[in-house]
């Protein structure tokens, strides 16, 4: 992780220490690199030079409208899962046209917004939504691409919560039944297949997986083929792990070029391939900048209370996730003493992180390492917290790309009874 260094024992991002964030915009607050988050997609855009490959973000890591606008301004398209997903694409200056629309449960009036803007393809998940979609473009005087979302049963070796290719999970249309929902597809007036999709997991550290996964697809590709329903584009979905502790995922550019080869190693070379990384574009090109409120050293325990907590990073009390700790400045006037590390709401599972080895004071500021994906886009008001703001470094300049909430923005909805 080049943008982050550490100089005369401070932590920098990019030419910025961290601290002059704190000092500036206060805590708790997130922080991206624009290098970072620009290394990540050339690696993505370096195995699709020259093929008939391109990479639609999967927006829901990170939603930042200055996101979305660098990867935009990098040629990326987006994969959707909403109707605001979409409006942020488009106050991003982001193109319609370039994005695939996902999700198990589309409104119609999202698939009419979606079709309003001339959406690539809808990446469909059952015969329902399919009758929905055919309905909505009926009524808008169009006609809806569509991709069907396969659910290959491939265990993508992830945690249980993330893992969505498997019989057991909601998503995608079952493999033994994708060859009958193409048929319905196909039958209706108001669609036009244009390709197929999958989407195993997320957080996968391992190449496999996916090999299995598109073989699987391939399978249908061809079965399809034989009756004459024709695939433009093969979408093998996002999923890609990053190293938050000791996890060894393939890099960028080798995991795609391996997909892209195995497709085109199986006769499929002439089709478009989609990738709907996330994660591995975001992830690691983030941290959480927090500040230590209190110690509370104790005969079970020891507590580092910091002022993030839960609502600003769920993943630790979601998935008992890993996230890297360490200090801004370092200290050398403290001794290092194992520490959990937890936030001020009132919940036992408000935690960031279990048994640290930290050299920390009240006051201290600490960054949360890997938070650039699923970080932000999760965090809620819970305890009546307004959410963080968010710093996008560049160089040696520091944009406040969004704003810290205010207390007064919270309750500016609610309405108080006449009694
Ligand atoms: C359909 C779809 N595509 C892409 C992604 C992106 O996944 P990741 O952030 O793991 O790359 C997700 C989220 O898991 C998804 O549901
Ligand atoms: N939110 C999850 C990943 C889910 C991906 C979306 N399908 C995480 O924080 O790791």
């Amino acid at each position: 992780m080049s943008f982050i260094t550490r100089r005369d024992g401070t932590l920098h991002f990019e030419q910025v220490p961290l601290s002059e964030i704190a000092a500036r915009f206060g805590t708790p607050t997130y922080v991206y690199s624009r290098a970072a988050l620009t290394a990540a997609y050339q690696a993505y855009a370096a195995a699709c030079t020259g093929r008939r490959a391109r990479v639609q973000y999967a927006m829901k890591a990170n939603s930042n409208l200055a996101v979305l606008q660098l990867f935009a301004s990098l040629g990326a398209g987006f994969d959707l899962v909403s109707g605001g997903e979409l409006q942020r694409v488009i106050a991003a200056g982001g193109d319609p046209r370039k994005c695939v629309f996902s999700g198990v449960g589309k409104s119609a009036e999202e698939m009419r917004l979606a079709l309003t803007h001339d959406v690539m393809c809808f990446n469909v998940e059952s015969i329902p939504e399919l009758h929905r979609l055919n309905d909505v473009a009926a009524g808008c005087g169009r006609r809806a691409r569509v991709s069907l979302r396969v659910n290959p049963d491939v265990d993508a070796k992830t945690h249980p919560y993330i893992s969505t290719g498997l019989k057991g999970n909601k998503f995608g249309v079952a493999f033994d039944d994708v060859l009958e929902t193409y048929r319905t597809a196909a039958s209706l007036p108001h669609l036009d297949i244009t390709g197929i999709d999958c989407h195993i997991g997320s957080q996968i550290t391992e190449v496999s997986p996916y090999l299995d996964a598109i073989d699987k697809v391939l399978e249908v590709v061809e079965a399809l083929e034989a009756e004459g329903i024709m695939l433009q584009h093969i979408d093998v979905g996002g999923g890609l792990g990053i190293t938050y502790d000791d996890e060894t995922p393939p890099d960028i550019t080798v995991f795609a070029t391996t997909l892209l080869d195995h497709i085109a190693a199986r006769g499929h070379g002439h089709r478009e391939v989609l990738f709907e990384p996330g994660r591995s574009l975001v992830g690691n090109a983030g941290v959480l900048l927090t500040r230590v409120e209190f110690l509370k050293p104790g005969a079970a325990k020891n507590f580092c209370i910091v002022d993030a907590a839960m609502n600003d990073l769920a993943r630790p009390a979601m998935y008992e996730a890993y996230h890297g700790i360490t200090p801004v400045v370092e200290r050398r006037d403290t001794p290092a003493t194992v520490w959990d590390v937890v936030g001020p709401v009132c919940e036992s599972g408000d935690w960031l992180g279990r048994d640290r080895m930290l050299a920390v004071r009240e006051g201290d500021l600490l960054a949360i390492l890997s938070a650039g994906a699923y970080g932000f886009v999760m965090s809620s008001n819970y305890n009546t917290r307004p959410r963080a703001a968010e710093i996008m470094v560049d160089g040696s300049t520091m944009h406040e790309v969004r704003a810290r909430e205010r207390v007064a923005d919270l309750f500016a909805g609610e309405r108080l009874l006449t009694l």
